[in-house]
């Protein structure tokens, strides 16, 4: 039986910006999207009929609420496949962590079955299809960096920032639901200059990128969750050069230009916080891989 291992990588936000609450209770957003190579790895393997999920991770389901389940059915229903998938989810990314972990999985199994199958689905068809499973997830398909607009599906790819990266995740999951709803809108005080660092990427000056991260939802969660503000002190402490809650967190991320700082940064880190990730940004995208 054919078989297929696809990697579904994380990612942090280096600015997140909300512009507007919509009718439909979703928000318009402005962001600088990141991939990270820390990643689930999803194995599909073609089986006679039905969709069985199996994953190492205790904390997500396997049933249809599995959004890497979804993104399977949709494919199957739409293309009228008359075959059916096993789906293994080897589980790096953490579980409600503004990582995007859910939405990478589902992008994978869409890319991945794309593939498999030989389908020959047109790249933004399948970002269309992710997005009604996700806002976050064409960006995953997409991979990279890139400027996120509208709820997040609105794409510019962009030059990508090339550093280590430290995750640091406290033990608490974030639901992004609620942190959107806790958001006023026209109470936000500081927004980011979007345009500021779309131009310190462009030439790679990763000091003027680290200095300038911003996320309007930050204190949002920080409000629910002080650990937040926390790690991010330590960051400070440790030596980061910027650091910042990615997505609607609680994980904060500091980058680092040299590698022997991050290195004992994560060392510190790691001796109070149990779920702690020193990796590298991720820049190569998925036409290079001939998707
Ligand atoms: C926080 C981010 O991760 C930043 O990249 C995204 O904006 C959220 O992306 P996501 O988790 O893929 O979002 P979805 O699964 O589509 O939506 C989860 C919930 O977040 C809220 N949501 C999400 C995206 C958006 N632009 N506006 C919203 O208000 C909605 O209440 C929605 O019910
Ligand atoms: N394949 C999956 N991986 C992780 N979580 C999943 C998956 N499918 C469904 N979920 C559910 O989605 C919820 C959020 O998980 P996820 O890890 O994607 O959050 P997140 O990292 O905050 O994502 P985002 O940054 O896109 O908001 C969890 O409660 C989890 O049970």
């Amino acid at each position: 039986m054919a078989e297929l291992k696809v990697e579904g990588r994380a990612k942090i936000n280096l600015s997140l910006d909300v512009l507007r609450r919509r009718e439909d209770g979703y928000h318009e957003v402005k962001m600088i999207m990141q991939q990270v190579d820390l990643y689930d790895e999803i194995t599909l393997k073609t089986i006679d009929s039905g969709i069985v999920l199996d994953t190492n991770c205790e904390f997500i389901p396997t049933d249809d609420k599995n959004i890497a389940y979804k993104a399977a059915k949709m494919i199957i229903d739409k293309y009228n496949i008359d075959k059916g998938i096993k789906i293994y989810i080897d589980k790096n990314i953490p579980v409600g962590a503004g990582l995007a972990g859910g939405s990478t999985d589902a992008a994978a199994v869409l890319t991945g079955l794309n593939r498999l199958w030989d389908l020959n689905i047109p790249k933004e068809e399948l970002m269309k299809m992710g997005k009604e499973i996700g806002a976050d997830v064409p960006f995953c398909i997409m991979g990279g960096a890139a400027l996120a607009e509208g709820i997040g599906e609105k794409l510019t790819p962009i030059e990508g920032l090339d550093s280590w990266i430290i995750l640091c995740k406290p033990s608490l999951s974030v639901s992004t639901q609620s942190v959107y709803r806790n958001l006023k809108v026209d109470e936000i005080q500081i927004h980011p200059n979007t345009d500021e660092i779309l131009s310190a990427l462009k030439e790679n000056q990763v000091r003027t990128v680290a200095s300038n991260l911003c996320n309007v939802l930050e204190n949002v969660t920080i409000e629910m969750h002080p650990v937040v503000k926390d790690i991010k002190k330590k960051m400070l402490e440790y030596g980061t050069l910027g650091t910042l809650m990615s997505g609607s967190g609680p994980t904060v991320f500091g980058i680092f230009r040299d590698y022997n700082k991050a290195k004992s940064a994560y060392d510190n880190l790691k001796k109070i916080y149990k779920q702690v990730y020193l990796i590298k940004t991720y820049n190569t995208r998925e036409e290079e891989y001939g998707l």
